[in-house]
C-alpha cells in the first residue's frame, strides 16, 4: 500500500472487450478497504486531455490510474507528465502494446495491485513532430497496417490477418535520409520504428535493447522482409544483417522520405502520411507503477 489518500481513475468506456464495471468495482473495493479518496473520469473522445489536467490540478492527487488501450495511457501521462503524479495502468484495450513491455499482467487483480503499488519507475518519451510517443511508433509497412486495420470491417485476429495479406500486396520501399548527431546516411526502407519500448502489442520483440528509462531511442530500418533476420530479431539476436536491418540508438534524428510521402503511426494510432519527422528524447517524462 502507498501513503498516497487521494486518487484519479481515469477510465475509457469504448477501448477494447473488458467489462469496464468490473474496473469501477475491483478500484472502489481497493480505494474503499485503503481510506483512499477516489474520483473518477470517464473519457467522452472530446478534450479529454485538457479535462484530465484540469482536474489534477485541482484534487492534486498523488496518482492517476489510466484504464484503456495504449491511446488513453498515452493522453493521460501527455496531460499529467509535468504535475508530480504517479501513473498507474489497468490494460483494458485491444492491443496493450505498453502493458506488455511494462509486464502488467491482463488480469484484472494483479493490475490493480501493480498500479496501486510502491515499484514505479521513470520513463522517457519520444517527441515526433511535437506529438508524443510513450511506445513504437514507425513510418511504411506496420503504419500501413494499422490504417487497414482501423478502416477494415472485421476485428480481433482474423481481421489482423486480412489486413495484412492486403498491406503486404499494397506496400511499396522508400528512400530516406536519417541524420544524428554521429551521421547522416540514406537508405532504402520497408519500414524505419522509432522505438521506446521493446515489443509490438502483438508480442514481437522488434528492438531486443530497447530501455524505456536509459535515455535513448532506438531507430530499427528494416529494408526487406527477411524469415531469418526476424527471427533473429524475436530471439534477442544483436547480430542482424547490416543489410537488411540496422538499429541505431539515438538521442535525436531527422528523417526524411526522399521520394514520396509515407504512412505513419504513433503508438498504434494512425496519423497519415508524412514526409518529414523531426524526433528528439524526453527524458524521465512521467513515472509509471510497474510490477
Ligand atoms: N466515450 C468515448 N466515445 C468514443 N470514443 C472515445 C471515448 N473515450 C475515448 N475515446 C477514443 O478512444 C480512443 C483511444 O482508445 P484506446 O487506444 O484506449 O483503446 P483501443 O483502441 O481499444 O486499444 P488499443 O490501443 O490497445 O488497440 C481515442 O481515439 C479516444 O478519442
Amino acid at each position: 500500500m502507498f501513503s498516497e489518500r487521494k486518487v484519479l481513475l481515469v477510465v475509457n468506456p469504448i477501448s477494447g472487450d473488458l467489462d469496464k464495471n468490473e474496473i469501477f468495482d475491483a478500484v472502489i473495493n481497493r480505494t474503499n478497504e485503503e481510506g483512499i479518496d477516489l474520483r473518477i473520469y470517464t473519457t467522452t473522445g472530446n478534450h479529454d486531455g485538457q479535462i484530465i489536467r484540469e482536474m489534477v490540478e485541482n484534487l492534486r492527487p498523488q496518482r492517476v490510474i489510466a484504464a484503456g488501450g495504449d491511446g488513453t495511457i498515452s493522453l493521460v501521462a501527455q496531460a499529467v507528465h509535468d504535475l508530480d503524479v504517479i501513473l498507474g495502468i489497468i490494460p483494458a484495450g485491444s492491443a496493450n502494446g505498453l502493458s506488455v513491455d511494462f509486464g502488467i499482467p491482463a488480469s484484472l487483480e494483479e493490475a490493480v495491485d501493480i498500479a496501486f503499488g510502491e515499484n514505479k519507475i521513470g520513463i522517457d518519451a519520444v517527441s515526433i513532430n511535437g506529438e508524443i510517443s510513450l511506445h513504437l511508433s514507425d513510418i511504411g509497412l506496420n503504419a500501413l497496417l494499422v490504417k487497414n486495420y482501423e478502416n477494415g470491417e472485421t476485428r480481433g485476429k482474423m481481421g489482423y490477418a486480412r489486413e495484412m495479406l492486403k498491406t503486404l500486396s499494397e506496400h511499396e520501399n522508400f528512400n530516406v535520409r536519417i541524420t544524428t548527431n554521429d551521421e547522416s546516411f540514406e537508405t532504402e526502407a520497408l519500414i524505419v520504428i522509432i522505438a521506446n519500448a521493446q515489443k509490438y502489442g502483438t508480442g514481437v520483440n522488434i528492438n531486443p535493447q530497447g530501455n524505456m528509462s536509459d535515455g535513448f531511442y532506438e531507430l530499427v530500418i528494416a529494408k526487406r522482409l527477411d524469415f531469418i533476420e526476424t527471427a533473429k530479431i524475436l530471439t534477442g539476436n544483436t547480430d542482424l544483417n547490416p543489410e537488411i536491418m540496422k538499429i541505431i540508438s539515438v538521442e535525436n534524428a531527422v528523417i526524411e522520405c526522399l521520394d514520396k510521402e509515407v504512412y505513419f503511426q504513433i503508438d498504434g494510432e494512425y496519423k497519415g502520411q508524412v514526409k518529414k519527422l523531426e524526433t528528439h528524447i524526453l527524458k524521465d517524462y512521467i513515472t509509471v507503477a510497474v510490477p
